[in-house]
């Protein structure tokens, strides 16, 4: 068998090298475990080998940290291993059903997307570079629009926002990855989150899709951990952190295992977004000693993420299985955590993965009292915000850029009547009237769907791959990687996809099949419209989708697009709260700390949307529609409790002074919800309001 290499090579330029000829590459040269996208000419062989080249030079390894922590070199940094992991795997059968496009390349050209970039699977192993943790910016013509998006932070004492990145304090090393990263202003997300998180307070940070979280957490943990110094690797019998716990983080023997302790846990519900935020904390850590690592799932690359950990690890982001399955292993101990973050963090506290999230946290992990936690989503349900405390101390500062929930305006929202018959139909008319250059992700229900949309769109001559649950770690990885660099401008996904995937060229998301909650259309339509730039998100709507229909129209009207005929008929149809999750808690869920209403839809948005008020959003019991009649800007009067009390006539509605939340607010039925008086709620330490 001819093997072959995916491999990242370090930093050459191999333009539109195919496949064949890159096997030529001697393992020597090869970096760790990327993917060299110089290849997959060679497609659809059920022989290819696969082999991963280990060479652990971790990045930065040898620079001096810079001035905070001067002198300052870890013990376990000290000399680069090389060695070889030896990892290799046959990709039999890699195209199961046909359907995933690997054996479409027509060109032969393979996989190559631009130009000798190593654009690398990213994974445990991958070795980055220069040129492919920083990319020209991509933020969009609306990037300066988000200084209009209201802000609501409430909390003790919250930490005054910063204005720029220069205002956060963060030492150099960071400061000159912030500016690589071509980020010029924070995001309003990052704004508040930042200076929050380097205050050592605890952070539930909503904010909309595409919006800059990330860099919002990684940031002030980086920055944290490049200060803390010497102190972050003292062990057990000496160092206690900033709660006064003793913490362990020198590496110790157990059973013969090397167990490592990490001082910061990231947790991301899917692999890829794992591998995304480790990229970014690659990117932020840039030139520095600090060590990250990534732990996910999947058979392949087990071994190889545990060789990784040779090199140490400060910040590790992980999948929540695998992470126990390795804590369980010996190789990660938790008792030097004092960061912890959930990502996507309504998802990771849902019943499919709260468990996980006990687990984890139970093991051997700082209390609450003695780490800092942070959770960041889109979307943000009163239920598990209330199932979040658990994690978070009491004083933790709830933060929410716009309402909870809400979509970007970015995003132009079309929905079609397309009955399930007519969906190919439909699919092929909107891509056949798509700029070729442009990336359209594709949403389908099932795996098996996605499987069959896939091969039929290739019939069809149009490139697409697919990822969903049943695909290998390593074709799921590949099929993205193809997808991402535009060689398979179709990515038709399942809801794997639907979470914290940033890739820029995305310009049309397709709901073919529409998923039966609201939030989940909002992670799915945010894969487009990111950063600033312009997007589309067709839906395909059809009677199977009645029960979403109401909280569509909502969305809709609330990012102040046109809502069709139809959809007026539909939600009027259909009950209160639909949706799969029952119960339309998601709108108005604000800090849940401010209110205790019953959670379902009370606004008035006739009126908000005839722009004779906006405000709205109440408290933890549901959009409180419009009251007041001010202006067409959402928050600018009433929401939030701000004025505007009692004048509402009609559905939900609430009011109530600036300050102080909802304690005066009116409380009607219609929606269902009441707002109780505000006597146990927590006072709005700061309202910020919009920018004209
Ligand atoms: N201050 C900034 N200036 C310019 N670009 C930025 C800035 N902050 C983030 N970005 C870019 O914006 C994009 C979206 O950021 P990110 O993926 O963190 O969004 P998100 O809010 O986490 O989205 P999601 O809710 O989908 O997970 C990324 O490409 C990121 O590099």
């Amino acid at each position: 068998m001819n093997t072959q290499y995916y491999a990242s090579h370090n930093g050459q330029q191999h333009q539109g090298q195919s496949w064949s000829s890159y096997s030529q590459q001697q393992p020597g040269n090869v970096a760790a475990g990327g993917f060299y996208n110089g290849g997959f000419g060679q497609n659809g062989s059920p022989s290819n080998g696969y082999a991963i080249q280990q060479s652990m030079v971790p990045t930065g390894m040898g620079q001096m940290v810079p001035s905070q922590q001067a002198g300052y070199i870890p013990p376990y940094f000290s000399a680069p291993q090389q060695f070889q992991l030896g990892y290799s795997e046959n990709f039999d059968n890699f195209d199961e059903n046909g359907s995933n496009g690997y054996n479409y390349s027509d060109s032969g050209n393979g996989y190559n997307n631009n130009g000798g970039e190593t654009n690398g699977w990213g994974g445990a192993g991958a070795e980055y570079t220069e040129n492919n943790l920083f990319h020209r910016t991509n933020s969009g013509i609306n990037f300066d629009k988000y200084e209009n998006i209201p802000v609501e932070v409430s909390g003790d004492s919250v930490p005054a926002a910063i204005e720029n990145f220069s205002d956060a304090g963060f030492g150099p090393a960071v400061m000159e990855n912030v500016t690589r990263s071509g980020y010029t202003k924070p995001t309003p997300v990052q704004k508040h989150s930042i200076p929050t998180l380097l205050f050592n307070r605890d952070l539930m940070s909503c904010a909309q899709t595409g919006s800059g979280k990330t860099a919002a957490f990684l940031l002030p943990i980086i920055q944290h951990i490049m200060a803390g110094g010497p102190d972050m690797i003292k062990t057990v019998s000496s160092a206690t952190n900033i709660f006064g716990f003793k913490v362990i983080l020198q590496p110790t023997f157990n059973n013969g295992r090397r167990t490592y302790y990490p001082s910061a846990l990231v947790l991301s519900p899917t692999r890829e977004l794992a591998i995304q935020i480790h990229k970014e904390a690659a990117k932020f850590s840039y030139k520095t000693n600090l060590q990250t690592a990534i732990l996910y799932g999947g058979r392949e690359n087990y071994r190889d993420q545990v060789n990784r950990l040779r090199s140490g690890v400060h910040i590790l982001i992980a999948t929540p299985g695998r992470l126990i399955d390795i804590i369980e292993q010996g190789f990660i101990g938790l008792s030097g955590c004092r960061y912890l973050v959930l990502d996507e963090a309504d998802r990771m506290l849902d019943m499919g993965f709260e468990p996980q999230i006990r687990k984890i946290v139970g093991q051997g992990m700082p209390p609450k009292t003695a780490r800092t936690t942070a959770m960041f989503s889109a979307t943000f349900p009163k239920e598990i915000q209330l199932l979040a405390k658990d994690f978070l101390k009491e004083n933790y500062v709830f933060l929410a850029v716009g309402r909870v929930g809400s979509t970007s305006e970015n995003i132009e929202q079309r929905l079609l009547w397309v009955n399930e018959m007519e969906k190919r139909q439909n699919l092929m008319d909107i891509l056949m009237n798509e700029d070729a250059t442009n990336l359209v992700l594709v949403f389908v229900e099932t795996k098996r769907g996605a499987n069959e949309l896939a091969y039929f769109l290739n019939r069809q001559q149009i490139r697409s791959v697919s990822i969903h649950g049943d695909l290998k770690q390593i074709e799921r990885e590949r099929n993205l990687e193809m997808f991402r660099s535009g060689q398979f401008p179709i990515l038709v996904a399942t809801a794997v996809a639907a979470r914290g995937l940033d890739i820029p060229n995305v310009r049309h998301v397709v709901n073919y099949d529409l998923p039966g909650d609201s939030d989940e259309y909002v992670h799915r339509i945010g894969r487009t419209g990111r950063c600033g730039n312009l997007g589309i998100a067709t839906s395909f709507f059809n009677d199977k989708n009645r029960g979403i229909g109401r909280d569509l129209k909502t969305l809709i009207m609330e990012a102040n697009q046109e809502v069709p005929e139809w959809l007026h008929q539909v939600a009027a149809e259909g009950r209160i709260g639909g949706g799969q999750r029952g119960g339309n808690r998601r709108f108005g869920a604000t800090d849940y700390r401010r209110g205790n209403g019953g959670g379902s839809f009370g606004g008035n948005f006739n009126s908000y949307n005839s722009g004779a008020a906006s405000a709205g959003f109440g408290g933890g019991s549901g959009f409180g529609g419009s009251f007041g009649g001010q202006q067409r800007r959402p928050f600018t009067n009433g929401g939030f409790g701000a004025h505007s009390s009692l004048s509402s006539t009609s559905n939900g509605g609430f009011g109530g002074p600036r300050r102080g939340g909802f304690n005066n607010g009116m409380n009607r039925q219609n929606g269902g919800n009441f707002y109780s008086n505000g006597s146990q709620q927590a006072p709005i330490d700061h309202w910020q309001a919009p920018r004209a």
